[in-house]
């Protein structure tokens, strides 16, 4: 038997409950067909090539399908065998399914919209730890919404200043600070220091307030590092760490869910550098896809968007979140967070179109309050309460101060 491109079509092949299937959309190139197109997904990422090998019954078939293909929506759906992969490891079955086809020349444009995951492939991969219950089980925030800030500017601040404004905010009423997707352990703010002055106010605003606080510690770093980080966020007293899920890659990001099931911490996934793969929607891996594998790899909350409220470019914030919050064979759900230009008086609106089954994160809209951080705070956790009991932020305002000024300041505006 040897191996051709065209061995990898069957229209006719229905795809087996243990294969993961994958949704496609193509353009071939100028002088290939939607079949040559489709077959030579299926043999890229998979296990065949452009030369026919001749391999009579010495290897495994490991050969994924296309198995359907829809030239009006450019769809085309590949199934492949579970022996394909590695149980366990996201870089292995990443490097099949957005690897070498991603480049092809056979295709003038190919993304990975969707896929379905089998229930032994999901099985071997740990899942989330907490998902949305850490809004129960670290946090008092009940049904509502878990509310973030990130001090602003993203970077810059020293240590002092930086945890004074995590006390500002906390006593204001937030319930997380958050470290930018940027800041690691610069001169200017030292990693450790960082994480013991910051948990010293957090316990401060903690008696205050009588409500739980915790810190989005970020401790993005080289692999080891990052889990020297790890511990020391445990050993210091964190309950949360954060990570660049993106820019780390998703086998650091597996090492660092192995660690936190050790110290029972939860993870905040950062998707910074998300955009270069998903925001161009006739290329690259969907957003969608990128919120499923860190589900799969383990975190608590991921960054999906605003639904088009905020300053940042978004895809279908509201069906990634309904994927994070559905069954996938039992795995634990994830917290989805809305970031990115919010500010109160979008509360109500956001929450309209997400639910309160979120985190929500304002940075500019928070410390770029006309009367600063703390005001900015109680403004904006009026305003995220007042929107999860269907209040609108107009009226909330009526009997906050704080709220009516960033109204006066930002209206019910997206920020552009
Ligand atoms: O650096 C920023 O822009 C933010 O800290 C938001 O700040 P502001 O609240 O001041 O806008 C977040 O990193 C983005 O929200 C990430 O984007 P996304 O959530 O889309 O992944
Ligand atoms: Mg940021």
């Amino acid at each position: 038997m040897g191996i051709r491109y065209e061995d990898f079509l069957d229209t006719a092949y229905e795809p087996k409950e243990s294969d993961l299937v994958c949704s496609f959309y193509l353009e071939p190139a100028d002088g290939i067909s939607w079949n040559g197109a489709a077959s030579r997904v299926a043999s890229e990422s998979s296990n065949g090539t452009w030369a026919e090998l001749d391999v009579e019954g010495s290897v495994e078939d490991l050969s994924a399908t296309a198995c359907a293909i829809d030239e009006e929506s450019g769809q085309v759906t590949v199934a492949y065998p579970d022996a394909l992969f590695e149980p366990g490891s996201m870089p292995q079955i990443l490097s099949c399914i957005a690897g070498n086809i991603m480049g092809m020349k056979a295709v003038d444009r190919i993304r990975l919209l969707d896929c379905k995951w089998p229930k032994k492939l999901v099985e071997s991969f740990p899942g989330p730890q907490y998902g949305s219950a850490i809004r129960t089980e670290i946090l008092d925030a009940g049904e509502r919404p878990a509310t973030a800030t990130v001090p602003k500017p993203k970077v810059g601040l020293n240590t002092q200043q930086h945890a004074t404004v995590g006390y500002e905010a906390w006593t204001g009423g937030i319930d997380l600070l958050k470290d930018d997707e940027n800041l690691t352990d610069q001169s200017f703010n030292p990693f450790e220091d960082r994480l013991i002055e910051s948990l010293a106010q957090r316990d401060a605003a903690e008696d205050e307030t009588g409500e739980k606080k915790s810190y989005l510690l970020n401790v993005t770093a080289s692999g080891n590092e990052m889990l020297e980080r790890v511990d020391m966020a445990a050993e210091h007293g964190c309950e949360f760490v954060m990570v660049d899920v993106v820019t780390t890659g998703w086998g650091a990001v597996q090492q660092v869910r192995e660690r936190c099931e050790r110290h029972g911490l939860a993870i905040h996934a950062h998707r910074a550098m998300h955009a270069a793969f998903d925001r161009i929607p006739t290329h690259g891996v969907s957003m969608r896809v990128i919120a499923q594998i860190a589900r799969l790899c383990g975190v608590d909350h991921i960054h999906t968007g605003t639904a088009g409220l905020g300053k940042l470019a978004n895809e279908d914030t509201r069906g990634i979140n309904e994927w994070l919050q559905s069954d996938c064979h039992g795995l634990t759900d994830v917290l989805p967070v809305a970031s990115g230009g919010l500010h109160a008086g979008l509360m109500d609106q956001l929450l309209t179109e997400l639910g309160t089954t979120i985190a929500v994160q304002a940075g500019g809209g928070i410390h770029g309050h006309p009367d600063g951080t703390h005001a900015g705070a109680v403004a904006f956790r009026r305003a995220t309460d007042a929107a999860a009991r269907g209040e609108s932020v107009e009226n909330a305002a009526s009997d906050c101060p704080e709220l009516a000024r960033a109204l006066e300041k930002w209206g019910t505006e997206t920020p552009r």
